[in-house]
């Protein structure tokens, strides 16, 4: 068997190997260094196990079956949640040691349960992103939030109750709060970051593509680091630089197409899937069902 699909028999190593293909992350630096960091629900047991460096300017998709600890992870990097063992370094810093202040002009969230306690219209959801800069305004803030609703098409809604929204447009809503926040560097060239928990789990199929499109554009135009969580193998494979694949208390971490492999469809998901390459040379996959191995159905 190959090096690679050595570490990706990921059920028999999970448990071992908390490194993934990133298997020496780069010393401190700029970025998220997950240092022998336990995940787990505060109380809990241990879910998941890494060592490891997220890098700025790249998309990391961070996949894994349902209760692999994929959210848990989002907030323990957003210290909502403290780390069982281990900790984090946020640009080269202990993420205990930000004042909270700085971090929420570095990055923004956007959690799965995007239900808000009042009634806020569309536009005072996005203006909230811009909560963070008050103290230092840019001068550009009504366009940044002008600008944030018109890149997912919300300024139609902008007078809306987010409350009436559907589960998409209120998607849109909360992913043009969490661009608000980070639309603009808040000093020197500090990279910025979007933690997004499944961000398109409510979106149609065009505005699945749009946002990861969006979100891909963020990646590599605006150098900002965007760790995203999603369900659609093909959706990590067409738009992710890299995958973090969360699953058995470990995980695998590196590029996209060497994590997300046919083998990791059949050990991790129990899914017999197909390779198809769309006309622009992407890699996608055809899936054939549970259990069924490499017969499509029949
Ligand atoms: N507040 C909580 N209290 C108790 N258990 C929790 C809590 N939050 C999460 N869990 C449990 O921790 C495990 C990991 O949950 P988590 O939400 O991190 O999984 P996930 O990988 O994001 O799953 P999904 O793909 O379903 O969103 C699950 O078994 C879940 O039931």
């Amino acid at each position: 068997m190959p090096a690679l699909e050595a570490q990706l028999a990921i059920h028999k190593v999970a448990k071992e190997n908390a490194q993934g293909l990133y298997a020496s992350p780069p010393a401190q630096g700029s970025g998220w260094q997950l240092d022998q960091l336990e995940v787990g629900v505060p109380g809990g047991d241990v879910l998941v196990r890494l060592h490891t460096h997220i890098a700025p300017g790249r998309l990391t998709a961070i996949v894994g079956p349902n209760g692999a600890g994929k959210s848990s992870l989002l907030a323990t990097l957003t210290g909502q949640w403290a780390p069982h063992a281990g900790q984090i370094l946020f640009d080269g810093q202990p993420l205990t040691r930000w004042p909270s202040a700085d971090l929420a002009r570095r990055r923004a969230m956007m959690v799965q349960d995007g239900s808000v306690a009042f009634d806020f219209t569309v536009q005072e959801v996005v203006e909230l992103g811009r909560y963070a800069h008050r103290l230092q305004p840019s001068r550009n803030e009504a366009a940044i939030v002008h600008d944030a609703m018109a890149a997912t098409q919300m300024e139609a809604f902008a007078g809306r109750s987010v409350r009436s929204l559907s589960g998409g447009e209120r998607a849109r809503a909360h992913l043009a709060r969490a661009l608000a926040q980070v639309w603009e560097a808040p000093s020197g060239d500090q990279a910025r970051w979007l933690l997004l928990d499944e961000p398109t789990a409510a979106m149609d199929l065009a505005w699945q593509h749009r946002t990861m499109d969006l979100l891909q554009h963020w990646a590599q135009v605006r150098g900002v680091g965007v760790v995203v969580v999603v369900h659609d193998m093909n959706l990590a494979l067409r738009y992710a630089d890299d995958a973090l694949l969360v699953h058995g208390g470990g995980c695998l971490h590196g590029p996209v197409g060497d994590v997300l492999s046919l083998q990791t469809m059949r050990d991790v998901w129990g899914v017999g899937c197909f390779a198809a390459t769309a006309p622009d040379g992407t890699q996608q996959y055809l899936f054939a069902g549970a259990d069924v191995g490499m017969g499509l159905g029949g």
